[in-house]
């Protein structure tokens, strides 16, 4: 009688004879397999938001546009004042103030009125604050001391007309908003929004309403993932709910290909009797890469159904959101337009002490103690959902460490290294 084998126990261990693909691997296939997908339209720099640049951006015109005050005071030429300790000039009617120039010319050695934002009138180089003057006999009068041009912004001091203000395949944000804006940007070349379709596999999920029966759980994933795909600024296509059933999950996919530009999938990725996802994909679609070495989502495939790139994430949503930021995040980056994009982490004390297996890599649920620590969620199981919510990143564990110790130096990802 054959022994059945040793027990492991470890749903993540890698058993020999398996072809485990290390996260690098995989994610260098992805760089090579992926490229641009979609067109160019022009937009209003106002809706520009998240949008991926097309074309580099050049400023029209310089920040500031002229040379202008920077306070509420009293301008004067400089080099035409009178020598001394405490000076004394005559103040001339009228006053610049932003919006409304002076028209006219400032005499030497005399002031005039100007507010924040006024542009310089001629003769006027420097201003001093009106809290460090008094005014008496119709003369303005303060300390000596004031440098040649205080208190005013030169004209394009900030950027020139016709300097580089961003490179194309530059993701769009709010303060990018605000420089275009100012320096007369008013379209941008944009490329169109990446389509990104989600789909929920599994006969235990219900999307909307009531759970009616026992072994029926809510669709957790599909709206976590519709989010996130609209946080990076892409549209995200709702391709609803299918049970374990091939024949679905087929038209499902047609379907996803006709309206997205790729699909991400969940559930029924392992090798288990309704994991139909990865059946259809082995059998009939080009399969790049299944079975990774990573914690949580060793069950994952990633696959191109007819031109159509498709992830095929694990059914937990542990490891359904952590697939989607370290393989759909950087490859969907390259779809739409910026390029790939690898997160940048920090090197940060571990609160914690773990062992591992090595060869494989491991995020954990992760965030700062007050003295910047690292600690991590008090469990790895990847239906845990609400860990993902008490933390603020993800650590990561390299594939070859099989012990992180207390003070160990261990890589964080803020979630915003992932976009979110
Ligand atoms: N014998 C083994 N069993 C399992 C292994 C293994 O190596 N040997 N690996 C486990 C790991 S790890 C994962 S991950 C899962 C991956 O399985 P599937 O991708 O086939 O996912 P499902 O079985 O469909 O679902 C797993 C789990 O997640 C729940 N789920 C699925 N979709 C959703 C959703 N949209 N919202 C909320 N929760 C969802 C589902 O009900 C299951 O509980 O396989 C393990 N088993
Ligand atoms: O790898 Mo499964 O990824 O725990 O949830």
């Amino acid at each position: 009688m054959t022994q059945p084998p040793k027990l492991s126990n470890d749903c993540f261990a890698l058993p020999r004879g398996v072809d485990w693909t290390p996260v690098d691997d995989a994610l260098a296939m992805l760089k090579g397999a992926m490229k641009t997908v979609v067109g160019v339209e022009t937009i209003d720099v106002n809706m520009s938001g998240e949008r991926i640049l097309a074309n580099d951006i050049t400023a029209l015109q310089s920040n500031p546009p002229f040379a202008n005050s920077a306070v509420d005071g009293y301008g004067f030429r400089f080099d035409s004042l009178p020598v001394g300790e405490q000076i004394s000039v005559p103040l001339i009617d009228g006053r610049a103030a932003a919006g409304q120039a002076f028209q006219g010319v400032v005499p030497a050695c005399t002031a005039i009125r100007v507010l924040t934002g006024a542009r310089l009138p001629d003769g006027v180089d420097t201003v001093i604050l009106q809290e460090d003057i008094r005014i008496e006999s119709d003369h303005v009068q303060f300390e000596s001391g004031l440098k040649q041009g205080a208190n005013t912004r030169r004209a394009g001091e900030d950027v020139t007309a016709g300097e580089m203000l961003f490179r194309a395949r530059h993701r769009i944000q709010p303060q990018d908003i605000a420089i275009m804006s100012a320096t007369g940007v008013q379209h941008v070349d944009v490329f169109k929004k990446l389509r990104v379709g989600v789909l929920s596999t599994g006969d235990e999920l219900v999307s909307d309403g009531n759970i009616t029966k026992t072994a029926q759980i809510f669709d957790a994933n599909r709206p976590m993932l519709l989010d996130l795909l609209t946080r990076w600024g892409y549209a995200a296509v709702d391709l609803g709910h299918v049970g374990d059933n091939s024949d679905q999950i087929r038209k499902a996919f047609a379907k996803g290909a006709d309206i997205a530009d790729a699909i991400i999938t969940t559930g029924g990725a392992s090798a288990g009797d309704e994991d139909h996802v990865s059946n259809i994909l082995t059998t009939e679609a080009t399969l790049h890469t299944w079975r990774v070495a990573i914690k949580p989502g060793r069950p994952l495939a990633l696959a191109m159904w007819n031109d159509t790139p498709i992830f095929g994430f694990p059914g937990n949503p542990v490891a359904a959101f952590v697939c989607s930021l370290v393989f759909a995040r950087p490859a969907l980056g390259v779809m739409a337009g910026t390029g790939w994009n690898a997160p940048r982490g920090f090197q940060l004390p571990a609160a914690f002490s773990k062992s591992k297996k090595a060869g494989r890599r491991e995020f954990l649920r992760a965030r700062l103690t007050n003295d910047n620590h690292v600690e991590v969620f008090k469990s790895e199981g990847s239906g845990r959902i609400s860990g993902l919510s008490w933390a603020t990143g993800l650590v990561e564990l390299p594939d070859h460490k099989m012990e992180v110790c207390t003070g160990d130096l261990v890589t964080f990802y803020p979630y915003s290294a992932f976009g979110i």
